[in-house]
């Protein structure tokens, strides 16, 4: 048996892939794209409220029906070839099903009820939920949110749990199972309730020795205890581990073997860093998509403020994962191509290339800090260092004779000073970088991205030649729980990708960012000012405990 499935579940569209177990060489591939997207505005011509974004489950079962026989009839292969299959996915992407593992969406009175519907790691219908979670932490002198960054985040599936209970109770009552969408999967596939430690410890508060915090359930709201016991407990399986084995029938909806064996989900962004092999300490992985994530692992676990957490065992067992992130880097691009004349669409379309092409191309023609704009990255509210989902962007120097691709400019700047923050902050605390890699549907789509990056993160950095990491780590936990290698590092070493080339930073480049950076800085400090107030005196006030 020589082949592993990896399958990646994206923001927009599910990736699978048939990979060979000794060479990490791509057989076959199939990108199913979510047929209703991300639904942000109406049910059924029923309008939603505005901070929703919400998925269709039905569309990830479509990843799989329509994905995976084509991926493996691609790779010219017989199914008995493939030692076992692997999952990663966004999060926290929440699902609530019934306890066939339905989807409440499902469900014909439940059609246009929002909350019945997946809940995307973006939506942020919980902020209030999240907003009330702080100030509990905080009345308690911030003692369950020191591996957590010192924060809450909508994102993340307590508050939206919370949020169920105080907006759906007649969703709540129906739900047997209140489940990551990567665990819904798997659940699905070996039909049974199963639990990965990998999200579970990075959005509910839960570590191996503690469980969950039922103290700090309590205090947020009497019911919570024991909703949290009866949906979203289940058996839980550890990342290296096997989940369990494909049931009789989705291996006949799937034309799969059935008892093939299938591994715990990861979080996407945790899955890319096996898939791009940098699986020591002193490495920093950028997986850079619709968001980006920044994940480094480390032999000890450290506090560090305005991170989105720390958990052990999540990617590499033995080691404590760190994550850190932007809530919109390529939705940001995307928000400005939307704003781009009809003129620069019409010439994209004549030269047969996207208007995020066309948009590069021009804004590389400036050289940096020609444009005269610094732009604050917070259109999608700010994940690290600040932990905010309310913060918005801001925009500075702009004239008349701004033009769109000027901005778009601005923006590929302004993550990256993004980037810079996350950067110092691991820094910061003793938490060296040798080494920088980039990986995701991003880096390879836009040279000049990498080349700002690597200016003002004054840094070499390492560019994946796949743009698949995540569904390579994927298709490598597939391997491990198939026993096709003995150890996750054995199959990181076989399986991981090469690099298409590094980006080297361009000394003049690196001077002016550096000042331009100084002005992100205040603007950050500036319009982030509460926030980092409030979360200096968290930190006090726990570093005396
Ligand atoms: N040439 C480009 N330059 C910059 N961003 C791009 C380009 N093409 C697409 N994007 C952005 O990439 C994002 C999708 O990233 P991808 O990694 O493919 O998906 P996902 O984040 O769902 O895994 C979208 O937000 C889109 O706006
Ligand atoms: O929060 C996450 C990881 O913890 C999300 O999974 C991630 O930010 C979304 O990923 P993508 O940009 O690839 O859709």
């Amino acid at each position: 048996m020589t082949y592993a499935i990896g399958i990646d579940f994206g923001t927009a569209s599910g990736r699978v892939l048939i990979v060979h177990i000794e060479t990490g060489e791509v057989a076959g591939m199939r990108v199913v794209p979510y047929k209703s997207g991300t639904i942000t505005s109406s049910l059924a011509d029923k309008a939603i409220p505005h901070p929703f974004a919400l998925q269709d489950a039905k569309d990830y079962m479509d990843v799989l029906r329509a994905g995976i026989p084509e991926a493996v009839k691609k790779a010219g292969i017989h199914p008995d070839q493939i030692v076992g299959l692997g999952v990663d996915f966004t999060s926290s992407t929440v699902v609530v099903a019934d306890d066939q593992l339905t989807p409440l969406s499902e469900k014909e009175k439940f059609k246009t009820n929002p909350h019945a519907y997946v809940k995307l790691w973006k939506h942020h219908g919980a902020s209030k939920e999240a907003a009330d979670m702080f100030e509990v932490a905080r009345m308690n002198k911030n003692r369950w949110l020191g591996n957590y960054g010192y924060n809450v985040s909508s994102e993340w599936m307590i508050p939206k749990v919370m949020e169920l209970l105080n907006n759906a109770p007649e969703i709540l009552k129906e739900t047997a199972y209140i489940m990551e969408a990567g665990d819904w999967i798997v659940s699905t596939l070996i039909q049974e309730n199963v639990r990965s430690n990998c999200a579970r410890g990075f959005k509910t508060f839960w570590n191996e020795e503690d469980g969950f915090f039922y103290d700090y359930y309590e205090q947020l709201h009497p019911k919570l205890p024991s909703i949290i016991k009866e949906k979203l407990e289940g058996r839980l399986v550890k990342i290296g581990e096997k989940a369990g084995e494909l049931s009789n029938e989705m291996s006949k909806t799937l034309g799969l073997p059935a008892g093939l064996p299938v591994a715990p989900a990861i979080i996407d962004a945790h899955s890319a860093l096996l898939g791009v092999g940098s699986e020591r300490k002193n490495q920093l992985t950028m997986v850079m998509g619709t968001s980006t994530c920044h994940l480094m692992l480390h032999d000890e676990q450290k506090q560090i403020p305005g991170i989105s957490g720390s958990v052990k065992d999540a990617i590499i067992p033995g080691l404590f994962a760190y994550e850190a992130g932007q809530s919109a880097v390529g939705d940001l691009f995307a928000y400005a191509v939307k704003q781009a004349p009809n003129e620069y669409t019409e010439e994209a379309s004549n030269r047969h290339i996207s208007v995020h092409q066309l948009l590069e191309e021009k804004a590389a023609e400036k050289r940096a800090g020609e444009t005269g704009l610094v732009a604050l990255d917070w259109h999608n509210g700010n994940r690290s260092v600040l932990s905010d989902s309310d913060l918005s962007g801001l925009l500075l120097g702009l004239t008349l004779h701004t033009k769109i691709e000027d901005i778009y400019r601005a923006y590929m700047e302004a993550t990256a000073f993004g980037t810079k923050m996350i950067m110092r902050s691991y820094e910061d605390w003793g938490m060296q970088i040798d080494e920088v890699f980039a990986c995701g549907g991003l880096p390879q789509k836009n040279a000049l991205l990498m080349q700002i990056y690597a200016d003002i993160l004054n840094k070499p950095i390492h560019i994946s030649a796949s743009d698949y990491a995540p569904a390579i780590g994927a298709a490598i936990l597939g391997t491990v729980a198939g026993g096709g290698h003995r150890t996750m590092e054995e199959a990181v070493q076989k399986m991981k990708q090469p690099f298409l080339k590094t980006v080297y930073p361009i000394s003049e480049n690196v001077k002016i960012y550096q000042s331009l950076f100084e002005i992100y800085h205040e603007m950050h400090d500036f319009h982030g000012f509460e926030r980092i107030n409030m979360m200096k005196r968290l930190h006090e006030l726990a570093a005396r405990d």
